[in-house]
């Protein structure tokens, strides 16, 4: 269970409160304005951006004070953050382990985990080759390799056309699944919280408010939602 605990988050006059709980195993989509605090949010689940004050508790533990590296979670921005000198499997080995040289069990864990996004025999492949839609695998890839119980998606396949943001999407919900993981999925496609999350936590007016039933909350918005679906 992930717990945002009266948490406060600030920069300069932005403000954002959120005092919410997920469900270990769920997947939640943030849903929101422009501006909102969407990648704010995320940004301080990682444990780049400190929150003026409140807890970050997983399973009970409270992990504000760990430093972004340790934390229980992976992180997928729209960038992918792959290293463009290094080869499809040396990126992924950077999720196993932060040595130059990896072990033969470490390449048949980065064969098999580039076999489970259908990129097999690409390891030697530099990310510039591929195309974009495969660069998200190996990211994906990546995140499979670290096996983390949380995962953080940052529109990570908002590049990408609609049928191949929907194999994404239905890539990740497979291994989310298969892995057990609790996934939190910043989008602007109402849509992708529909395919991906039962869940859906409204950003707005400077509050995240708890989580509601993705479908439940796009059939009634509230005000800010309609506003910002154009209903
Ligand atoms: N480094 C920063 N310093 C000060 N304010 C910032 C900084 N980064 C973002 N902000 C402000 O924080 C607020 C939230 O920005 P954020 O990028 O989290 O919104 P978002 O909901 O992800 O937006 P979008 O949907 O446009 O990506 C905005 O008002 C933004 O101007």
């Amino acid at each position: 269970m992930l717990t945002l605990d009266k948490l406060l988050i600030e920069q300069d006059d932005f403000r954002l409160c959120a005092d919410l709980t997920l469900k270990q195993g769920s997947c939640t989509a943030i849903l929101g304005p422009s501006g909102a605090g969407k990648s704010t949010l995320l940004t301080t689940l990682a444990g780049f951006l400190n929150p003026t004050s409140g807890r970050l508790l997983w399973d009970g533990e409270d992990i504000m004070a760990m430093a972004p590296g340790l934390r229980p979670l992976s992180i997928l921005f729209q960038d992918q953050n792959l290293f463009p000198h290094l080869s499809v499997a040396q990126n992924l080995g950077l999720g196993i382990s932060p040595r130059p040289r990896l072990s033969a069990t470490d390449h048949a864990r980065i064969a098999k985990a580039l076999d489970r996004v259908g990129l097999s025999g690409m390891g030697a492949r530099k990310p510039g080759s591929l195309s974009g839609g495969q660069q998200g695998r190996v990211a994906l890839a990546r995140c499979l390799l670290r096996a983390k119980p949380l995962l953080l998606l940052d529109e990570p396949f908002a590049a990408l056309g609609p049928a191949l943001k929907a194999d994404m999407l239905a890539l990740v919900a497979e291994i989310a699944d298969e892995q057990g993981t609790t996934v939190i999925m910043v989008s602007h496609d109402p849509n992708d919280a529909k395919a991906l999350c039962s869940e859906t936590v409204l950003l707005a007016d400077g509050v995240a408010q708890p989580p509601r039933p993705t479908d439940d909350l796009l059939a009634d918005p509230p005000p800010a939602l309609a506003a910002y679906l154009g209903r």
